[in-house]
């Protein structure tokens, strides 16, 4: 049985349609990402899911039942880990857990039973009587998961959980995530980091502008990827500029660069690598390292949308 099904959803803010008529469907035990750039309509996707947004248009499916008609239901079904933290600094971790899960219906024993679970689970059971003011960005935002799972949703979504945070608690919440699917939930699971989707999603979904542009396994997804190669290229020092000496070298499709390392999309049928090299060197430029990159979905992304993610 699919856990969700989108057919034909649309949003439209006045003129602006920020989803445009999108379908997918989600199966049991996925763990379905959500890729796209800032503003492509992720957030706005889930919030629809989620009952927070009236759809303009289309329908949308959670255990084969419409959420329209099986608001109850869907809201039972769902955990939502929201983008911006949804958490109160004034109420302890356990009582921040145990409002939510209350929320959704539980009462007394099972109530505490579980929110004791889901704050050990997030690694915050030696916390729970501590307020989040005292918390690092990183446990808030694992208390704002607990929060979404103690009453043991089917389906959780989780929007962007790893913005703005330490690599450690980053690592923490991906591993988390893997937990929970382990233990039974589907998971969708947006973000605009390539690698994090590529590391725990076992099927994913690009979104650029409102619409899904591909959809498959990673490796569906980069075999695509043929006839492009990526070159990177690490100098010793960068004055800037650098990359723009390079458009227009044969085959060059696109050159971009951070600080000192230059990423070049090329065409791979184009045997430009000496060109490029010697065109830096004119310039000055001392090449530290060179490597010709895999296929991976930033490839995927730049091929049909002719952008980076984070342009
Ligand atoms: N309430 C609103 N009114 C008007 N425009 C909106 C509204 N909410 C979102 N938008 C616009 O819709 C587009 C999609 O926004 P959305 O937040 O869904 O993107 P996103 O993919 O989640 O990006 P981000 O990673 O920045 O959250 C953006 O252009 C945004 O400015």
């Amino acid at each position: 049985m699919n856990v969700l099904d989108i057919r034909g959803l649309t949003k439209k803010f006045g003129d602006f349609v920020a989803v445009d008529n999108i379908s997918f469907k989600v199966g049991e035990g996925e763990i379905f990402g959500f890729l796209g750039a800032n503003g492509a309509g992720k957030s706005t996707t889930i919030n629809m899911i989620c009952s927070l947004l009236q759809p303009s248009g289309g329908e949308i499916r959670i255990l084969d039942r419409d959420i329209k008609t099986q608001s109850r239901f869907a809201k039972q079904s769902l955990g939502i880990v929201p983008q911006d933290l949804a958490i109160y600094e004034d109420m302890t971790a356990y009582e921040n857990v145990s409002f939510f899960a209350g929320l959704y219906g539980l009462r007394g024993g099972q109530l505490k039973e579980r929110t004791e679970e889901a704050l050990a689970f997030v690694g915050l059971g030696d916390k729970a009587k501590s307020f989040p003011k005292t918390f690092s960005g990183g446990m808030k935002r694992r208390l704002n998961i607990a929060c979404a799972i103690a009453h043991k949703p089917k389906l959780i979504i989780m929007d962007e959980p790893t913005v703005g945070i330490d690599p450690q608690s980053r690592n923490y919440i991906l591993a988390s995530v893997r937990k929970l699917n382990e233990s039974g939930c589907t998971i969708i699971y947006t973000s605009h980091y390539m690698e994090e989707v590529e590391e725990i999603c076992s099927r994913i979904a690009i979104v650029d502008h409102g619409k899904i542009i591909a959809e498959g396994t990673k490796e569906q997804l980069t075999a695509t990827v043929t006839d492009v190669k990526d070159i990177v290229i690490e100098l010793k020092t960068a004055t800037g500029g650098e990359a723009e000496r390079l458009t227009g070298l044969p085959g060059v499709r696109k050159a971009s660069q951070e600080e000192n390392v230059i990423r070049i999309h090329s065409d791979a049928s184009v045997d430009n690598l000496n060109r490029i090299l010697k065109r830096l060197m004119e310039g000055d430029s001392e090449i530290r390292a060179v490597e010709e990159r895999e296929p991976n979905l930033e490839m995927v992304f730049l091929t049909l949308t002719g952008r980076n993610l984070r342009d």
